[in-house]
């Protein structure tokens, strides 16, 4: 089978275009004019602290939330032109995944699973076909008969990801889907997710306030604030070189930044009439750290202490992130700082 041509973008699975909403309690402007396409085959993450809008947004997909203004179009469905009928046929196409799981206790894993199928009106023999198929997928072979209170928080997840992907949709979203869960089951889960992507072919909108789960799943993520895309981008881009400030601190939670009080304690402190400046540097192209750290040092007459330094891994490539203390002049620093980034390092300055 030929590859595809790298550069070709798959064609839009999922666009939404100048969405606004506005909820009558508490006049709150919820979506303030968002729009993004996700692309077939992405998973295309959606990350803001809480009230930034996501819900709300990922909740239009399928119209359990109708925006004031703005088209919905899903997999080339203009959503809101359909009738009742043909909005609950295209939301088959659309499974999704919930934070709480949102199961029923009464009901065992494969009835659980089926649900979906019998609002449907699938036959039973043909639900049961179903649930043998993808009980397997998702981990959960041995588990059919077991009831929700039986299962870890991991393994009710799985059940809601096969409830979701029961009726074969071809988009899934993924509200908070691992944020009730421990770090180790979160990262069991996003790589089931990860996995499901590719063995079933589906284009994957999750919303999350942790950059972690961006980093560690998403291709391309939209970062929201106040009912507003603020930024968007490719993974990789917007965690080495963020532009807003609030994605800076959300890509500080993951990607670290400032100096521990104990380390700066034991940074000597600069000679009269010389700054000490600390400085986040994060490279990506092959210009080594230590060769430009060791060429800034000698051609501006600085004093550079590398404070810490580590190389860390978006998205299947590789970036470095070190702390830097530079001793000298300011305009010596403000200098070697500019020929840093002329060469493609980030340089953020940060809080002695
Ligand atoms: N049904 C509703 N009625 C009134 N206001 C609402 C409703 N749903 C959401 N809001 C408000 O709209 C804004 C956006 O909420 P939304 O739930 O979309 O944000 P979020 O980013 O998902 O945050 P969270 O993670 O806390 O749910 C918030 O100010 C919220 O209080």
């Amino acid at each position: 089978m030929a590859d595809a041509m790298p550069d070709t973008p798959s064609p839009v699975a999922i666009s939404l275009d100048r969405l606004s909403k506005r909820f009558a309690r508490g006049n709150t402007l919820a979506l303030d004019d968002v729009s993004i396409s996700v692309r077939e085959g992405e998973v295309f993450g959606i990350v803001g602290r809480s009230g930034a809008g996501k819900s709300t947004l990922i909740r239009s997909v399928n119209l359990l939330e109708r925006p004031d203004s703005g088209g919905v179009t899903v997999l080339g469905q203009d959503l809101l032109a359909l009738d009742d009928a043909g909005l609950r046929a295209a939301r088959r196409g659309i499974g999704m995944v919930f934070q709480h799981f949102n199961l029923h206790s009464r009901r065992t894993v494969a009835e659980n699973v089926a649900f979906p199928l019998e609002v449907a009106g699938l036959p039973a023999a043909e639900r049961r076909a179903r649930v043998a198929e993808i009980l397997p997928l998702v981990g959960l072979e041995g588990k059919r008969d077991a009831y929700p209170a039986q299962l870890s928080g991991g393994q009710k997840q799985r059940v809601g990801i096969a409830r979701a992907l029961a009726s074969r949709p071809r988009i899934l979203l993924c509200d908070e889907a691992t944020s009730a869960l421990d770090p180790e089951t979160t990262r069991e889960i996003l790589a089931l997710i990860r996995d499901l992507r590719a063995r079933l072919d589906l284009t994957v909108l999750l919303i999350t306030h942790e950059m972690a789960v961006v980093k560690a799943i998403c291709d391309r993520v939209a970062v929201m604030e106040a009912g507003r895309v603020i930024e968007e981008g490719p993974v990789f881009s917007v965690f080495t070189r963020p532009e807003h400030p609030t994605t800076r601190s959300f890509v500080a939670e993951v990607i670290g930044h400032g100096v521990p009080a104990s380390t700066l304690s034991r940074l000597p402190l600069p000679r009269a009439g010389e700054k000490r400046r600390l400085a986040q540097v994060v490279f990506t192209g092959p210009n080594s750290t230590r060769a430009v750290v060791s060429e800034a040092s000698r051609d501006y007459g600085l004093d550079i202490n590398i404070v810490s330094g580590r190389v860390d891994d978006i998205a299947g490539e590789p970036f470095g992130v070190m702390a830097l203390a530079a001793y000298g002049p300011d305009p010596a620093i403000d200098a070697a700082f500019a020929w840093m980034r002329s060469l493609g390092l980030t340089v953020t300055e940060i809080a002695p």
